[in-house]
């Protein structure tokens, strides 16, 4: 079994999934604010965490977003994290009051690195994998580390072969 592919063991993501996952995220986050409850600020790391960001700061009308790019992979290879965009510092401080949103996290590395920089933001992210659990402080839905997760932004409607094939 190991010499399967990492896709083929697949957790596919539907647009209907993600806008459900991601309103769960924000009621889950809603009131936790240190401000009286209270959020200053969303933080979207790109290019994943920008929707699940957008849900998240709908909900809670929170009206100030940015965002911190940071790259991790090239397709499923993972290479070392760096930030290739930070956000705006005056906002940011140390990160408190800051929600610091992605669409899930793996091995950790991503959210390591921003924790790093902003070490009192609160981590959120709609999925994790069993690595990444504690870089993150809430999360929704947990699959397991051999799993890839398939977003709806790299997917499209195919045809498929019916079960009981031609053969
Ligand atoms: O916990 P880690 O092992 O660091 O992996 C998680 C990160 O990897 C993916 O981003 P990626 O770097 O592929 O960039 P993208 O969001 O632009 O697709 C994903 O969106 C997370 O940000
Ligand atoms: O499981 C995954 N799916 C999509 N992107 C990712 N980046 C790290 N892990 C994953
Ligand atoms: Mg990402």
């Amino acid at each position: 079994m190991n010499d399967r592919l990492p896709h083929e063991k697949g957790f596919h993501v539907s647009w209907d999934q993600i806008h459900r996952d991601g309103r769960a995220l924000a009621w889950r986050l809603d009131g936790l604010g240190p401000d009286n409850g209270a959020w200053r600020a969303v933080v979207g790391i790109t290019r994943g965490g920008l929707v699940p960001a957008m849900i998240v700061s709908r909900e809670l009308d929170i009206r100030t977003v940015d965002t911190i790019s940071v790259k991790s992979y090239n397709h499923q290879t993972q290479t070392a994290p760096h930030v290739i965009k930070a956000p705006q510092a005056e906002l940011m401080g140390d990160g408190t009051g800051i929600l610091v949103v992605d669409d899930l996290v793996d091995s950790g590395k991503t959210l390591e690195l921003v924790r790093k920089l902003y070490p009192k933001a609160h981590f959120a992210t709609v999925y994790a994998k069993p690595s990444g659990r504690p870089q993150v402080d809430t999360y929704i839905t947990e699959v397991s580390q051999d799993t890839w997760i398939f977003f709806p932004w790299d997917m499209a409607l195919q045809y498929v072969e019916p079960y009981r094939g031609k053969d």
